[in-house]
């Protein structure tokens, strides 16, 4: 952890409404640039909600309402018109590899493409950028044009890392992305994480506490919609400062 990092993304008072329901109650937290920021805690307590609010994917779900602000850089997000332009700064990896059923090389130019970008060439770099940066060109830079879904789960995975990078991010959130993975995918894509935050800001949802620990430089431990926590990830898994913290880390609850 770099002390020094500045602040990507700051978020301030932020409180998010299912209709009735409070899923996010005063959330503070600021994200540092060039880290892993890791979200930890039991099902249901809001973390893929404060996830989404970061790139405004919650705009997809009828009757969120939503105070409070977020910044990045000097950008309020909530209030931005040019969504678009947000996604792409800020790109999202899923769960479950979410691959479109066309070639590995299509799937990775698919949004350069979108963006207007048609000489071959070009996509071409992109292409192969991308995925040396998410680690899989070894493993795919000879068949590029085979279908991506014929690959394994953790290549997938990997494509789809790629496929975010190609449309050169400046955050990447990531909502479970090992969970479906088995452990040698898993380490693929954890070591994948170590080498993608010299470039990008990172903000991983984790139920794998051994993996929050190891990937992340700071975490946050959600409860029932609040952040009772946020810390160096050192200081949370040796001295958590709450006792909520210290119970859930050491599987008490949750
Ligand atoms: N689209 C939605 N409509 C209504 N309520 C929702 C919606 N999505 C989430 N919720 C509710 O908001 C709360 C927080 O859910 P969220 O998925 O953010 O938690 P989480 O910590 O990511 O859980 P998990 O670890 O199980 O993925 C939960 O009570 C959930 O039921």
């Amino acid at each position: 952890m770099n002390s020094e990092n500045k602040t990507k993304i700051r978020v301030n008072d932020l409180d998010l409404y299912y209709g009735e329901k409070q899923a996010l109650n005063g959330i503070n937290m600021d994200i540092r640039e060039n880290e892993v920021t890791a979200l930890i805690g039991p099902s249901g307590c809001g973390k893929s909600t404060f996830l989404r609010c970061l790139n405004r994917m919650n705009d997809l779900i009828d009757c969120v309402k939503i105070n409070g602000e977020i910044y990045m850089d000097d950008e309020e997000i909530l209030t931005t018109n040019d969504v678009i332009s947000l996604r792409t700064r800020v790109g999202m990896v899923f769960q479950k590899a979410n691959l479109f059923p066309m070639s590995i090389y299509d799937n990775v130019a698919y949004g350069p493409r979108n963006q207007g970008i048609k000489d071959k060439k070009t996509l071409d770099k992109i292409v192969e950028e991308s995925l040396k940066g998410a680690a899989i060109w070894d493993e795919v830079k000879d068949r590029l044009k085979s279908p991506a879904l014929g690959l394994s789960g953790g290549q997938q995975q990997r494509v789809c890392i790629a496929r975010t990078i190609a449309m050169k991010p400046e955050v990447i959130l990531m909502d479970e992305p090992t969970s479906a993975l088995d452990p040698i995918s898993t380490s693929k894509v954890e070591e994948l994480m170590a080498t993608l935050k010299d470039k990008y800001t990172i903000v991983i949802v984790t139920h794998n506490m051994q993996q929050a620990a190891r990937i992340s430089d700071k975490t946050g431990f959600f409860l029932n919609g609040e952040l009772i926590e946020f810390n160096n990830t050192k200081e949370i898994f040796t001295v958590p400062h709450d006792k909520r913290t210290e119970d859930y880390i050491t599987g008490r609850f949750g």
